[in-house]
């Protein structure tokens, strides 16, 4: 399948697991999204729209790199490093565990591949693996600049964290946190293992709840529900900065990732069934007049694949395009 062929370098495998605690809304009201089927071929055509209006006013900012160009911007994704409930194989989903030192470990190789890209705002969720991952991989970029968490939750958190120097302000990147690209909420499997739980309901189940695109966990999120909103944060939010020349990351999670990236790569619900990201792999897109360009994976920060354009990125490309007319159910 092309989706499997395409991603071999650059993503792999399901790893583990997840609880609740921070998904930034309450179950009853997550599962409503049930009623709202999301479709991805509408959502496609309004996004190109967008681009297009936006792109009418190009950035007013002077880039302060060479990669960037008028009406053009990196876009990294990444998923966090390995997590102390990935290690256990648990279903962690909205729970918010930390980083084992493998994932650290991850965060710090990731930051080194993508040193050498520019990196003006980062968006994660608000779960702490992947403002860890996130952190820990500006630590190593080139540019030395601080990325500073932005408090928003309350007006006194946005006031008593304020900085008063433009020199220092421009030293810095604005470190986004939204609930909206959290991890998938798997529902009353958080917490459980994934091995033990196969053994319990048995493995097909237990697959068709971790990658069925439109089956929920009991009483969690379908893969369809978290595109619902990762994608509509997406657009909302992070598309207006790459079509204002703004290099973007967006540190999250497998499931919140697998959505963007359908949305991206113009995944079918089939395709996206196969789509698995490893922990720390980052993945570079390029936005230029209106389109996402997938560019792969640095495996080092000078690696001069990733800023060409391969054939066989080219050549999955142009099947995505003949297949443009699947609809999504
Ligand atoms: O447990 C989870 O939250 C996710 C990611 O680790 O698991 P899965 O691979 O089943 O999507």
């Amino acid at each position: 399948m092309a989706t499997a062929t395409f991603h071999q370098s650059i993503v792999s495998f399901a790893s583990p697991s997840s609880t609740i605690s921070q998904c930034g809304f309450k179950i009853d009201s997550s599962l409503s999204f049930t009623s709202k089927k999301i479709n991805f071929c509408k959502i496609k055509a309004m996004a190109s729209v967008s681009y297009n209006n936006t792109l009418l006013s190009p950035s007013k900012t002077i880039p302060d790199n060479t990669l960037k160009k008028p009406n053009e911007a990196a876009l990294i994704l990444i998923r966090h490093g390995e997590s102390l409930w990935n290690e256990k194989n648990l279903f962690t989903g909205c729970v918010d565990v930390p980083l084992t030192e493998k994932g650290v470990e991850e965060a710090i190789e990731a930051g080194k591949r993508i040193s050498n890209i520019p990196v003006d705002v980062i968006f994660t969720s608000s779960l702490i693996r992947a403002q860890m991952t996130a952190m820990l991989a500006m630590i190593q970029h080139r540019r030395k600049k601080v990325p500073i968490i932005l408090h928003d939750e309350s007006e006194q958190a946005k006031t008593w964290s304020q900085v008063f120097s433009d020199e220092t302000k421009n030293q810095s990147i604005p470190v986004i946190p939204a609930w909206q690209l959290n991890e998938r909420m798997y529902g009353e499997l958080q917490g459980l293992n994934k091995q033990e739980t196969a053994e319990r309901y048995g493995k097909q189940q237990v697959h068709e709840w971790r990658r069925s695109y439109d089956i929920p966990p009991p009483k969690g999120e379908s893969l369809e529900m978290c595109a619902e909103r990762a994608v509509a944060y997406f657009q909302d939010n992070i598309e207006p900065k790459l079509a204002a020349g703004k290099n973007v990351m967006i540190a999250a999670h497998g499931n919140s990732l697998r959505s963007i990236i359908m949305y991206l790569d113009k995944l079918t619900c089939q395709e996206v069934i196969s789509l698995e990201l490893s922990t720390g792999i980052p993945l570079l897109y390029i936005f230029k007049e209106g389109k996402f360009m997938k560019r792969g994976s640095p495996v080092g920060p000078t690696e001069a694949g990733v800023y060409a354009y391969t054939k066989r990125l080219a050549q999955y490309r142009q099947k995505l395009e003949e297949d443009s007319e699947v609809i999504c159910s």
